[in-house]
């Protein structure tokens, strides 16, 4: 037993002998692995020491240190044998480089001065120059074949840092000015601007290029004031990456190629320090700007400014007047610099490349410079871009789409808003289709300005993408309540057919749904302030709704476009800054006020006709200034609506809302329609919407269906007693229906005898009564005989009373209680009252104790709303009587009360 187990201990240790062992031999394979490992490392690293300090650059102390290291021997022969084929190869080595250069460095980049100074450029600015000359050096050997150009790369490619030595500013200016000149003689005037920043002196910077000063190619800092600069700087590098961003480019030179288009100049911007390091935070700033800035086609030029930037930077370090060493041709090599340019010279060819500019930039640039020569051909997925106006002859283009989703536009009267929209509208409309962008216009000013998109009496055509006109709005309100409320349903519209295809905004969405008309639709609101002018229920419901709109619109391509006079006094808007933040496109027209940030006072600067564009909520180095043309003279939007209109003629008109017009029954498409049918509907009149709907009453066989107009107001409450007859008329074959009528007001008869005429006309029959109880008496007694539908229509049932309220001797009941069954019984049997009471108080005295229940609807004129609380089931009633207008409620399909316009009768009436 005893010796099993023994036997058993031995087999483990053994075992765990073995294992041991094999361990061993691991970890000692490990060891050597990775000795030789280290020491690859560090012949790898010594290899690289040398390599940067330059084989021939050492010093003996840094040739002692070397030779101790274990690899030294392998690595400088290694290194030898390199250098030694890569001289021996070098033959050809100068000449490549003069092609490789003469390549990268065309015309100005690199060709001697002769060549080009004095001429202005013409290349376009699309793409740039990958080298620009400095100098020349000379390989080994100095014999004249070895002489190469040396050239430095800048826009696009890199930034440049100059470090002086003793006595060489004149040096490093001619430098800099050679450069500056090699480029700005390259590209047509406009393309590049420089920036000048010296932190010794204002005025005497490179003088020989001040003829440029006058002009946005060069402009000067203050000494004081690098960080004014750098601001600049970091603006447009944040606006041209947003907007690159959006458009899905990461550069600006990407932009370029892509679009064709030259959307920004270059900027190089010359930095000349005095070689002390910058304070923390401007350093901080010149490294964050310098990080960004390259792909923002933005280059800097340092002097002096001992600044580590995290970017590429190619190097001039100046050995004496005439030469310098450069990271271009490595430290070996001598850079033999320029010579300076002409002083003369470089000021007449500034002069030159100055007036270019000047000419170029011109006058006034007109409308039409607004229109891309084809029309039609932009696609509106992504974003909406177009120019609105000219800064220095360059266009500037407004952008709406994901960053930039609503507008806010302000300026006071006078200060072109309307004009600037036109501008926007045509240049807009020019590019894209109208499946492409779709138009809801909407001036609350009194006046017309929009008309004209629509077709009038005088100009049959409309701007093709106008979807709605809205003018004339100004007392309408609720106009612009129910434009916002089509906006609302349109944006559940799209949101749903966004969440069925599963996608998150309109790009998508029109890319899965390709059969789909997902336009981009833009609601320009002008003088929206309107729609908060009354502590009421639709500031609240506008408020609610443009909150909605605003914050979901970004993503399905529904953008707000708000303009006012006067922005800083809408208490509404300011309460609710939701809408106002999402409004980050706004629009200072000169002297605007609050429309920027409150430090940004771009628009108190503004010359007249301008306008000041900012991308950014209104933040300074947003501000793109820019002249709109004139837009809204005589003859010049039309001409472009005209050419418009005639490529799609086609496609549906817009809807024109008037407020200054009522609408005509016998044109409106509601009553013109209507035919005999089992459901009649009596129309009182327009509806306040987007689209051309009649608000009408169904006089079912029901308790309570009758209807009252209430209020003085005689045009108007014929017009609904009109409209409701007529259009009941056409709804019941020939004599299927009996109209009654009684007007006891003189002045009203002519018109209640012409309604007669008419409604006999359409062959139904109908009796205008002299005294009106005798028939309620015979109708309310016969109630359960009758066979044909009745329509009493009661004229003035206030001036009816005395006369019903009598009774004949003997007689229980008198015509007003025969009046109230036929009000409470009357539509149970198909007799409906529509009756017209002067004042609500007679209309109560009319329905005695009985109750409001029996007038299920009413369109009341100009009585106060807290009379008509009672009629619509207590609650309380905003109504501020105006002309032209009624106030209409149906018990049995309205939440709250309406607004609607009565229908213009023939004579002129209301
Ligand atoms: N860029 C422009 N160039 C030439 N004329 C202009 C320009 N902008 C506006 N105008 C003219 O100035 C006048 C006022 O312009 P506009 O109606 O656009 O201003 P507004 O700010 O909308 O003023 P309001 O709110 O009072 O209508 C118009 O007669 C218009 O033709």
């Amino acid at each position: 037993m005893a010796n099993r187990a023994e036997e058993q201990r031995n087999r483990v240790r053994t075992a765990l002998e073995r294992v041991r062992a094999q361990i061993a031999l691991v970890l000692g394979a490990a060891a050597n692995a990775r000795q030789a490992a280290e020491a690859e490392l560090a012949k790898l690293e010594l290899e690289r020491v040398i390599v940067r300090a330059g084989i021939n650059q050492v010093t003996p102390q840094q040739q002692a240190e070397w030779s101790r290291h274990p690899a030294s021997a392998e690595v400088f022969s290694t290194l030898r044998a390199i250098r030694g084929q890569f001289y021996t190869d070098w033959t050809a080595g100068p000449n490549a480089l003069r092609e490789l250069v003469a390549a990268n460095a065309p015309g100005p980049a690199g060709r001697p001065p002769g060549d080009w100074l004095g001429r202005v450029g013409a290349n376009p600015g699309l793409s740039a120059p990958g080298l620009w000359r400095i100098g020349s050096a000379t390989a080994e050997g100095q014999d004249i074949s070895r002489v190469f150009d040396v050239a430095v790369p800048l826009l696009d490619e890199a930034h440049l840092s100059i470090t002086s030595a003793p006595k060489t500013r004149e040096a490093v200016d001619a430098i800099v000015e050679n450069l500056l000149m090699r480029v700005l003689s390259t590209f047509e005037p406009g393309a590049v601007r420089i920036h000048l920043w010296d932190i010794g002196q204002l005025t005497a910077i490179l003088p020989s290029l001040y003829p440029l000063s006058r002009t946005s190619a060069l402009t000067l800092y203050d000494p004081s004031r690098l960080e004014d600069l750098l601001d600049e700087l970091a603006g447009h590098i944040r606006r041209i990456h947003a907007t690159g961003m959006q458009a899905g480019y990461t550069t600006l030179r990407e932009i370029r190629r892509e679009t064709g288009q030259r959307t920004e100049p270059w900027r190089i911007a010359v930095l000349y320090g005095n070689g002390e390091t910058l304070d923390h935070e401007t350093a901080r700033e010149l490294k964050r700007v310098a990080s960004g800035a390259l792909a923002a086609g933005i280059s800097l030029i340092l002097i002096d400014v001992p600044t580590a930037l995290s970017t590429s930077v190619e190097t001039i370090d100046l050995l004496d007047s005439r030469r310098a060493v450069s990271s271009m041709t490595g430290s070996d090599l001598i850079v033999d610099l320029d010579t300076p340019l002409p002083s003369s010279q470089v000021t007449r060819a500034a002069r030159a490349i100055a007036e270019a500019l000047i000419a170029k930039q011109g006058g006034p640039r007109s409308f039409a410079d607004l229109l891309p020569t084809e029309f039609g051909k932009e696609s509106s997925a992504r974003e909406l871009r177009a120019p609105v106006g000219f800064y220095e002859g360059e266009p500037v283009d407004v952008v709406i789409g994901d960053a930039s989703p609503h507008v806010l536009i302000g300026g006071p009267s006078g200060s072109g808003k309307t004009n600037f929209l036109y501008a926007l509208l045509g240049s807009m409309a020019a590019r894209y289709s109208p499946n492409e962008l779709a138009l809801y216009l909407l001036d609350f000013k009194e006046g017309v300005s929009f008309a004209g998109l629509a077709p009038g009496r005088k100009d049959a055509s409309w701007l093709p993408h106008a979807r709605l006109v809205g003018i004339n709005v100004n007392t309408d309100r609720e106009f612009g309540l129910a434009l916002l409320r089509f906006l609302a349903e349109e944006l559940r519209r799209r949101s749903a057919a966004a969440k069925e295809h599963e996608v998150t905004n309109l790009a998508d969405l029109r890319e899965q749904d390709p059969e789909g008309h997902w336009p981009r639709i833009v609601a320009v609101i002008d003088e929206f302030q309107y729609l908060f002018a009354g502590r009421d229920a639709v500031t609240a419901q506008a408020t609610q709704l443009l909150e909605d709109i605003a914050r979901r619109g970004r993503s399905q391509g529904i953008h707000l476009m708000l303009a006012s006079q006067d922005v800083a006094g809408i208490e509404a808007f300011w309460g609710k800054p939701a809408v106002f933040e999402q409004c980050t496109l706004r629009i200072a027209m000169p002297k605007a006020r609050r429309v920027l940030a409150d430090t940004n006072n771009a628009a108190v600067a503004a010359p007249k006709w301008h306008a000041v564009i900012n991308h950014d909520s209104g933040v300074a180095h947003g501000n793109q200034l820019a002249h709109v043309p004139d837009a809204s003279s005589k003859d010049v939007f039309v001409k472009l609506q005209h050419k418009l209109w005639e490529r799609h003629s086609d496609g549906p008109r817009p809807r024109l809302f008037d407020g200054a017009h009522s609408p005509e029954l016998d044109r409106f498409p509601a009553f013109t329609r209507l035919k005999p049918n089992s459901r009649p509907r009596a129309l009182l009149g327009q509806s306040i919407d987007v689209t051309e709907a009649a608000c009408g009453v169904e006089l079912p066989s029901a308790p309570g269906r009758n209807i009252a107009v209430l209020g003085g107001a005689a045009a108007e409450a014929l017009s609904i007693m009109d409209s409701s007859a007529r259009s009941l008329a056409r709804q019941y074959r020939h004599g299927a229906v009996e109209f009654i009528l009684s007007c006891p007001i003189e002045s009203c008869v002519p018109a209640v005898t012409e309604l007669l005429h008419q409604l006999r006309a359409e062959g139904h029959s109908a009796t205008l009564l002299d005294e009106l109880s005798p028939r309620m008496t015979e109708l309310s007694e016969g109630l359960s005989t009758l066979d044909t539908p009745k329509v009493l229509l009661l004229y003035g049932v206030d001036a009816s009373l005395p006369a019903l309220e009598a009774k004949a001797p003997g007689v229980l009941k008198s015509g007003l209680d025969h009046l109230r069954v036929l009000l409470k019984q009357g539509p149970g049997h198909a007799v409906h009252t529509i009756g017209w009471w002067r004042s609500v108080s007679r209309l109560k005295d009319t329905l005695g104790f009985a109750g409001t229940d029996d007038i299920g609807t009413w369109a009341a004129l100009d009585v106060q709303g807290n009379e008509l609380a009672p009629f619509a089931a207590g609650m309380v009633v905003h109504w501020s009587p105006r002309p032209g207008r009624a106030l209409f409620f149906d018990r049995s399909t309205h939440g709250a009360p309406e607004v609607i316009i009565p229908f213009q009768r023939p004579d002129g009436g209301a």
